[in-house]
């Protein structure tokens, strides 16, 4: 059975769609990987936050979809968006990888811990507010661009390091560079950080579906991102916002910790609910519910109109 799978270009992305590819060939199928641009790709020169968040790295992506142009589309499941349209749908969460975010530099002495400071390139709001609120000593540049490009002008020596998420470190090999790991109870991660997302038409052949769900869904995986998702759709924050969640499997229960930080680091809100995985959306929508009530609501009206 042949399928189509659209795909950014970047090498993170084109890691991510040899690595789905591999998992179908196994499973019989017949993968061919289409390389498709997106806005997101292209815009370069804004920061992401300015350009609106919404869709820039899927759009041109769920428009073959719905086409039939490509099968399934393969994302970073932290570049989805929180809700989709109702004629597409997600039937996989690849498993996840370790979530945490990484110092990355060429001096392997860096430390955020040590107190000294440097000049760490980013574009991420959450990253940036996390930085002003627990890192007051770092002086952040804004930094956009794909992993490669972010690289270069770390080499260009634009600042001392990154801070990246350790799965596409990892995934492009770049391991050599990690000068510190960092912790998940400061930089708590962004919802679906970690796994590889796959989004198809809800139109889509539906013995194509079950057999690309068997072969790339890891369950415990799903519930927990889907738990995180809910609790993103509820606080309607994009990637543009320094909204963090993330969901942990105990047993036959999951955790979920999340929050929002304000752009200038000076408040944060952040809970953590614990309940049986079936009741996982439930509790994330509670706790987003309760967020909202504690201030998020607040902060997300500030950041809406400081963007
Ligand atoms: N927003 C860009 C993006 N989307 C997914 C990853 C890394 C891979 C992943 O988290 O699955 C990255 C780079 C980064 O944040 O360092």
């Amino acid at each position: 059975m042949k399928i189509r799978i659209g795909s950014r270009g970047s090498r993170l992305a084109l890691w991510q769609a040899e690595y789905v590819a591999e998992q179908l060939r196994h499973g019989g199928l017949d993968p061919e990987i289409v390389i498709i641009e997106t806005r997101g790709d292209k815009i370069l020169d804004r920061s992401l936050s300015k350009i609106g968040s919404k869709g820039v790295f899927t759009e041109e992506l769920e428009e073959q979809l719905r086409s039939g142009e490509i099968d399934i589309a393969q994302h970073s499941a932290k570049d989805l968006q929180s809700s989709l349209a109702e004629d597409l749908e997600i039937i996989a969460f690849t498993p996840r990888e370790a979530v945490n975010d990484v110092l990355f530099s060429l001096n392997p002495e860096l430390s955020l811990e040590s107190g000294e400071p440097f000049v760490i390139g980013t574009s991420s709001t959450r990253r940036v507010a996390t930085l002003k609120r627990y890192y007051p000593h770092i002086q952040v540049v804004d930094m956009r661009g794909n992993l490669q490009t972010r690289l270069q002008k770390l080499q260009n020596g634009a600042c001392d390091a990154l801070l990246l998420a350790y799965a596409g470190v990892h995934r492009m090999g770049y391991e050599e560079f990690i000068a510190e790991h960092l912790s998940t109870d400061i930089f708590t991660p962004a919802v679906g950080q970690g796994s590889v997302a796959i989004e198809c038409a809800a139109s889509l052949d539906p013995v194509k579906k079950a057999r690309v769900r068997e072969l790339l869904n890891d369950p415990v995986t799903e519930q927990c991102i889907r738990a995180e998702r809910t609790f993103l759709a509820v606080l309607q924050g994009g990637c543009s916002v320094p909204v963090f969640g993330l969901a942990t499997p105990h047993g036959d229960r999951i955790a979920l910790t999340a929050g929002i930080i304000s752009l200038d680091g000076k408040q944060e809100l952040r809970r953590t609910e614990i309940n049986d995985a079936g009741k996982a959306s439930d509790m994330a929508q509670q706790l987003a519910e309760r967020l909202l009530r504690q201030g998020a609501a607040e902060i997300l009206r500030e950041i809406r109109s400081a963007l």
